[in-house]
């Protein structure tokens, strides 16, 4: 790993300086592919993140005062930043959460167009203006909030921080991003990039676990939160956010549903299922749609051109451009997903595919799974009900759209689904009946910046991506001015 660039600042970020940790506390990060070991990063305690809050409270009225263009200005900057470093971004992404090279690429690219995409919309936030007659002009203003927390998840370290930052920033307010502790170290690195682009204590960044978490969603001088995280966490998340009456942004986990009709073309369906299982990313994913439920007709031959399609999927070293498949996050996540195989094995579900750890040459440490694939899955099992976040896709049988449609919405989850048909008359049905805040109609995986991504039921609240993100974070004010 000599070639890694590392960030030589493993402190906490506020107020425009780095900090070292109020209680010293420091964690390890290591390669989930090779168990190669990182060095020590700052882990912020709840006492550290008042003070980030503190110094973005403070900063907070010289940023909203600064005219929109000239806070857009600092955000094409950072997406600038973003693509002229976007290899050694890319591949300390890639060491450090076990994702491939290859996709992490995609991954800096994704974050610096939501800088570029925030930064374009700040004349958006507009206010209208309400007729009352002669006598009076009525006006709304949209105002940013203050400061905002970013709460991010491990499997897109680099691309939830730069995506995540933008709208609120482009909005007015002050930003703390807290990344996931178990993959800090691109966060870091761009961070230190963009040391003088932004005023002091506009952006923040504290690394750290719950504690840190925790202040950062019920701490009275944070005005909203963003979470991108699992269903429990999003509990949580909300919870602290009660006590001050916040508002909140959950995108949280999916069980999504993949739901092929009779009269698609196999291979292309085939196609689909792979992509959308996210393999490259073992899975670690939250729009992986992880159950594909087949029509009866077209079940046998869709399985068997699924498992063909799976030979492009070969774990391997997180860092080499040749790799198509990561390693798990973690140990504890290793464990977790090989834990659902077996029960997948015990309740009864057909292995037609991988079933336990993948050997890689040389790597005898990584957490790799194989791409893993169960047939004759019933509705009620355990993996056709909890998100795995591992490379398990569980596959259904069906023959009564009623029923598919029954299924598909039959867990606590509703983030993506994605529905294959040549009949569009049938699609737009199913569209509509589906509980998902995000269809795919023939296509799995995407996303579309301006198409407002989020979940219904426990994936979440809010849409991101989107104009409508960009608003949420601001609030509006009624003007009444008397003429008479
Ligand atoms: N909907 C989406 O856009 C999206 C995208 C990626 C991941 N996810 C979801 O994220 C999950 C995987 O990520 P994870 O394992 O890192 O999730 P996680 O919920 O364990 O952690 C997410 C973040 O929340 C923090 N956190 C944990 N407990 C907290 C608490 N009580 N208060 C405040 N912060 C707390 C963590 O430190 C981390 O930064 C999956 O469920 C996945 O579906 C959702």
């Amino acid at each position: 790993m000599s070639t890694l660039t590392l960030p030589k600042n493993r402190d906490l970020y506020y107020g425009g300086a780095w900090h070292a940790p109020k209680d010293g506390q420091t964690r390890q990060t290591a390669s989930p592919a090779t168990g190669e070991r990182f060095g020590p990063v700052a882990v912020g305690s709840g006492e550290d993140m008042a003070q980030a809050i503190a110094a973005a409270k403070a900063a907070f009225r010289g940023w909203r005062d600064t005219p929109p263009r000239h806070r857009a200005a600092a955000l094409k900057i950072a997406a600038r930043i973003l693509r002229e470093n976007k290899a050694e971004l890319a591949k300390l992404d890639a060491a450090e959460s076990g994702n491939p090279v290859s996709a992490m690429l995609k991954d800096v690219d994704m974050a610096a167009d939501g800088l570029d995409f925030f930064a374009g919309l700040v004349t958006e936030i507009k206010g209208e203006s309400i007729p009352m007659g002669p006598d009076a002009v009525n006006f709304t203003q949209r105002e940013p909030l203050g400061v905002v927390g970013r709460i991010i998840a491990y499997n897109h370290p680099l691309m939830f921080c730069g995506a995540k930052m933008a709208a609120p920033l482009a909005a007015g307010n002050t930003v703390i991003i807290k990344p996931a502790e178990q993959a800090p170290l691109s966060v870091l690195r761009f961070f230190e990039l963009l040391e003088g682009v932004f005023p002091p204590g506009v952006l923040n960044c504290v690394n750290g676990g719950v504690e840190a978490g925790k202040v950062l969603a019920g701490h009275p001088d944070v005005a909203m939160v963003g979470l991108i995280g699992s269903v429990p966490t999003g509990r949580a998340v909300m919870a602290e956010a009660a006590k001050t009456v916040k508002p909140v942004m959950l995108e949280l986990g999916g069980k999504n549903a993949l739901i092929a009709c009779a009269d698609v073309d196999i291979d292309k369906v085939a196609q689909g299922i792979v992509a959308g299982m996210n393999f490259s990313w073992c899975g670690q994913s939250c729009g992986s749609t992880s159950r594909a439920l087949i029509h009866a007709e077209i079940y046998d031959a869709v399985i068997a051109r699924v498992v063909e399609k799976l030979a492009a999927f070969r774990p391997g070293d997180p860092t080499d451009p040749q790799t198509t498949m990561g390693a798990l996050i973690s140990r504890a996540q290793y464990e977790k997903v090989l834990r659902y195989i077996e029960i997948g094995k015990t309740e009864g579900a057909r292995l037609v595919a991988g079933g336990g750890p993948a050997d890689v040459a040389g790597l005898e440490k990584g957490n790799f799974v194989a791409p893993t694939i169960f047939a004759d899955v019933t509705p009620d099992m355990t993996i056709a009900r909890e998100e795995i976040f591992g490379p398990v896709l569980s596959i259904l049988k069906w023959t009564d759209e009623d029923k598919a449609i029954e299924i598909t919405n039959s867990v606590e989850y509703g983030l993506t689904c994605s529905i294959w048909t040549r009949d569009l008359v049938r699609a737009h049905r199913m569209a509509q009946r589906a509980d998902a805040g995000f269809v795919w109609i023939n296509k799995a995986g995407p996303h579309f910046l301006g198409a407002p991504f989020g979940g219904v039921k426990q994936s979440g609240i809010g849409r991101e991506e989107c104009l409508g993100e960009m608003l949420s974070f601001t609030r509006e004010k009624n003007i009444h001015i008397a003429l008479d």
